[in-house]
């Protein structure tokens, strides 16, 4: 694989950028790779691993010269990272972020961003319930989508160049524009993310009238629930503060949908029952024929 750029700067060193950082240098994609966090203990983690090429110890001196800087922060920080970033940027720089929201990341960074500064944001479909510097890994976005959110006047070389860098890492690029994307995501992720949130909260509380046994015996889809509701606290709360309107519309439904099937349980139309895992099965099939694995922490990776 080819150099895209000569040097691009991660400021946020957690799962995403030390995954990006690693698939980089895996594929040769960029001379160097900086990288900044903002507490010291990251940053000292972050060099006892060689997680970059540099690791430097302000914003400022990681964006400097950079041709690429992405935003790896949770989405709270986006604003204020890019406003102390933005006096630093090259002339021609593209800047770029990896968060799971986009609409509200659009309108916190890019009014901090100078003329000539090119600003594409992105999202790639790949995660875990790990964070921090020690939990990347090179093989993150190995088939999986990544999704960039340009608009009428991005720059088409610009944009060209975040398409090979994430090609680069493995993933399938798509673009869609921010208000979609949301809307998606709240129904592939974030719902799901609060469901789980609130099912392992149900079962926290049934565990002290059960005597532990919701634990001792959790079935697998608990276990899946506990694995998703295991993802970092920072980034989901910013998760939901920030796409607000399009997780309620979700959620609004999903609670409507429960009380139907509630209602069918007491009353006993098992027919209802019935005719609706009918159809949720044949969106499970439908899912894996488009070639997405079985496994359901793996929702997002696609066939190549
Ligand atoms: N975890 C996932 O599954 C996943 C998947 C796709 C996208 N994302 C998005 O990627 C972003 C990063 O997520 P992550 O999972 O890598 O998180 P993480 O917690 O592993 O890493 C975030 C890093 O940002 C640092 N940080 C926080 N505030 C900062 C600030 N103001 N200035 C500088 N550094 C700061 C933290 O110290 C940490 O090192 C988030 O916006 C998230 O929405 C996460
Ligand atoms: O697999 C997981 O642990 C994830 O939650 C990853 C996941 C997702 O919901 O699919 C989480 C948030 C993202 O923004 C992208 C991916």
């Amino acid at each position: 694989m080819s150099r895209v750029y000569d040097r691009v700067a991660l400021i946020g060193l957690g799962l995403i950028a030390g995954s990006m950082s690693l698939a980089i240098r895996r594929a040769g994609l960029a001379a160097e790779v900086t990288g900044y966090a903002r507490s010291a203990e990251t940053r000292a983690t972050a060099r006892e691993i060689g997680l970059c090429d540099r690791i430097c110890d302000t914003a400022a001196e990681a964006a400097a010269d950079a041709d690429l800087v992405v935003l790896c922060v949770p989405i709270g920080a986006m604003g204020p990272v890019a406003e102390e970033i933005a006096p630093h940027l090259k002339p021609g720089a593209t800047v770029s972020d990896v968060g799971s929201v986009k609409k509200a990341v659009v309108e916190a960074v890019a009014p901090h961003l100078p003329q000539g500064v090119h600003f594409i944001p992105a999202h790639p479909l790949a995660g875990t319930e790990h964070s921090g510097p020690r939990a990347g890994f090179a093989e993150l976005f190995d088939n999986r989508f990544c999704l960039l959110v340009p608009d009428a006047d991005t720059d088409t070389d610009a944009l060209e160049r975040l398409r090979a860098l994430w090609r680069g890492m493995g993933a399938t690029v798509e673009d869609m524009d921010a208000e979609h994307h949301d809307l998606v995501l709240a129904v592939t992720s974030h719902a799901p993310h609060l469901i789980a949130y609130t099912m392992v909260g149900v079962a926290d509380d049934l565990r002290r009238v059960t005597d532990s046994e919701v634990i001792r015996y959790s079935a697998a889809g608990f276990r899946d629930f506990t694995r998703i509701a295991a993802s970092d606290p920072t980034m989901w709360r910013d998760v939901f503060l920030n796409n607000k309107e399009a997780t309620l519309e979700i959620l609004g439904r999903f609670t409507e949908e429960l009380f139907a099937l509630q209602r069918a349980i007491r009353t006993g139309d098992g027919d209802l029952l019935f005719d609706y895992f009918t159809r949720t099965r044949a969106i499970r099939r439908g899912i894996i024929e488009a070639g997405q694995d079985t496994d359901a922490p793996d929702f997002g990776r696609v066939k190549r």
